[in-house]
């Protein structure tokens, strides 16, 4: 049952009312869906991550999100800013540790960023596992461990951390190391469309950013509305290709009492 409150389908409600300014530092082949995503779900997205303006703008974004999944060395200096400027302005940011485990630059930079201390901390099974310190069967950027092999590292990795960590996959987790919660939904099709979990980091930026002292409720609206619309739109897929156009169209469409209405959750 869902106990969570402010409900998913509230915040919703909140963010076609409030268009939160979400400064999205994510990879290249995440950035256009990314920002349809954010758009379709009432959020103000901005892909800017130059180290010149990337602290700056951090300044008036109401959340920060960064994710390392097309990186260089010169995309570093400027999610450093974002993250610090973040910090110093009481912002929200959400980082997406894409295949972190897959080379010693990402692992490097990873630890990092985790030093700037994430308010949350999204990613798949295997990237979960492997930033608890655990063995993970990641391939490259995709999970090749189910979400439960991973709630004990999150919930680890939250109290270390003093932060919400996500695990999403078949089934999501999320927890802040006191609570918990699963929610269920979405379709096994979403994994074979590029770059729908770096979207949804961008979805909890901006859930974030309406709900900066309730990283946890904002977490579980992102994971929730992903679940919901995914679940509608594979009803009338018929494939990878189809999906994503109904997909977009059930985010910008579900109101707040249909995503409470339909959502599974559970807390655990
Ligand atoms: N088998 C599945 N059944 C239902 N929903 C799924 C399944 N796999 C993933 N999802 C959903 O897809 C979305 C993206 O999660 P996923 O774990 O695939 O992210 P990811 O591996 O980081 O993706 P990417 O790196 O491609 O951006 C989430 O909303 C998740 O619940
Ligand atoms: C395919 C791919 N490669 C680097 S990032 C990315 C998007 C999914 O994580
Ligand atoms: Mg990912």
């Amino acid at each position: 049952m869902n106990t969570i409150t402010p409900t998913p389908g509230q915040l919703l409600d909140m963010m076609r009312t409030t268009n939160p300014l979400v400064q999205c530092i994510t990879n290249y082949v995440a950035m256009n869906i990314a920002a349809n995503v954010l758009l379709a779900a009432g959020a103000s997205p901005a892909m800017v991550r130059a180290e010149e303006e990337a602290g700056e703008f951090a300044g008036y974004a109401g959340a920060v999100t960064i994710n390392i999944g097309t990186l260089s060395t010169h995309w570093i200096a400027g999610m450093k800013k974002a993250a610090n400027a973040a910090n110093a302005g009481g912002k929200p940011w959400v980082l997406d540790p894409v295949a972190h485990y897959a080379t010693a630059f990402r692992r490097q930079v990873t630890s990092e960023l985790m030093a700037l201390k994430p308010t949350i901390i999204r990613g798949n099974a295997s990237e979960i596992m492997a930033l608890g310190g655990g063995q993970s069967r990641g391939h490259g950027v995709d999970s090749g461990d189910p979400t439960s092999a991973a709630e004990n590292s999150a919930l680890a990795l939250a109290q270390q951390q003093g932060c919400v960590v996500a695990v999403t996959g078949e089934e999501d987790f999320v927890t802040d190391g006191r609570r918990s919660a699963r929610i269920q939904g979405g379709s096994s099709i979403m994994p074979k469309v590029t770059a729908l979990g770096c979207s949804l980091t961008c979805l909890v930026g901006a859930f974030a950013a309406i709900r900066p002292a309730e990283p946890f409720e904002a977490t579980i609206a992102a994971l929730a509305l992903f679940a919901v619309a995914g679940e509608e739109a594979a009803a009338v897929a018929s494939g990878p290709g189809s999906f994503s156009a109904p997909f977009l169209d059930k985010l910008a469409d579900l109101r707040g009492a249909v995503i409470d209405a339909k959502a599974r959750i559970t807390t655990a």
